[in-house]
């Protein structure tokens, strides 16, 4: 059964792809943008991964919520489907979402960062400070949305919330043969690694001068500041900020929200 049990609000406002949302900014300096525009390949065969369901919500619509959770936040950009982006605008507007946060959809890439990228051109004048956060961590706490923001607006261009390693991290080389185990060539320090999660938080400049700049294709946009050599810097992430990437992931997910109801007392 679905937890989110309204119908469509009225006050859900989606823009065009054009970049007008309707009334984005009374005051915004903040906005979210919510790549969301993968396949899902390793959740295996199904629906785009953020129109997939966790307690019968798309994970894209739990995402939304917890961007727009944080009372900073005011614009969200979803960063669809190419050929979703009709359903996904229906979504929004199907699901009860915050009145004071403004929504705008706009067609995604063939990777994570051009999908960024184009969710960054919409952005509207009178934004300073730009979460992206994955459409594929739709649990994140928005104490954890809140202390990125909090980080960047005391000054770091680039946040990223992060958790210490549970496991020991091999580096290893490619084998020699398909097959043949892959040999270990190094074992980094664990306690100065961090896994990194998202909403990552940056200054609105910086970020789309990384985009403009770094042309290799990255698995993370902190890493396209680190590459211009500004200070990125860490806030801690939560576990139930996980990613979910792979089947077990979705079991996971569905845990965590049953014991946010528990925990709610319904
Ligand atoms: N062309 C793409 C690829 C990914 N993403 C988004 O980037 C986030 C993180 O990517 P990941 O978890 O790797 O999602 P997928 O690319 O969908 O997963 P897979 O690699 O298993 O296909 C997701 O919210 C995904 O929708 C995107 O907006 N555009
Ligand atoms: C951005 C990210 O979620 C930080 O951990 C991650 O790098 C995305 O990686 P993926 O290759 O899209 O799974």
């Amino acid at each position: 059964m679905s937890d989110d049990p309204r119908p469509s609000s009225p006050g859900v406002r989606t823009g065009a792809s054009t970049g007008a949302s309707t009334g984005a900014s009374t005051g915004a300096r903040t906005a979210a943008v919510i790549p969301a525009a993968g396949r899902g390949v390793r959740l295996g065969p199904g629906a785009p991964k953020a129109l997939r369901t966790l307690n019968g919500t798309p994970m894209l619509i739990h995402a939304a919520r917890a961007m727009a959770a944080s009372r900073a936040v005011s614009l969200v950009v979803v960063v669809a489907p190419p050929d979703g982006t009709a359903e996904t605008k229906s979504l929004l507007d199907a699901h009860a979402l915050p009145e004071r946060t403004d929504f705008l959809v706009v067609p995604g890439g063939e990777s994570r960062q051009e999908s960024v990228k184009l969710g960054l051109d919409a952005l509207p004048p009178g934004i300073d400070i730009v979460l992206v956060h994955d459409a594929a961590r739709p649990l994140v706490p928005v104490d954890t949305v809140d202390a990125v923001i909090d980080a960047v607006r005391d000054g770091a261009p680039a946040v990223v919330p992060a958790l210490p390693l549970a496991d020991t991290v091999k580096q290893i080389e490619p084998a020699d043969a398909p097959g043949a185990p892959e040999p270990v060539v190094a074992t980094p320090e664990r306690s100065r690694l961090r896994a990194v999660q998202t909403p990552q938080g940056f200054d609105r400049d910086t970020l789309v001068r990384a985009h403009e700049t770094v042309t290799e294709n990255v698995t993370d946009d902190a890493s396209m500041v680190e590459q211009l050599g500004l200070r990125v810097v860490v806030v801690p992430g939560h576990e139930e900020a996980f990613k979910v990437t792979r089947p077990l992931d979705l079991v996971l997910a569905e845990a965590v929200l049953a014991r946010r109801r528990l925990n709610d007392g319904f």
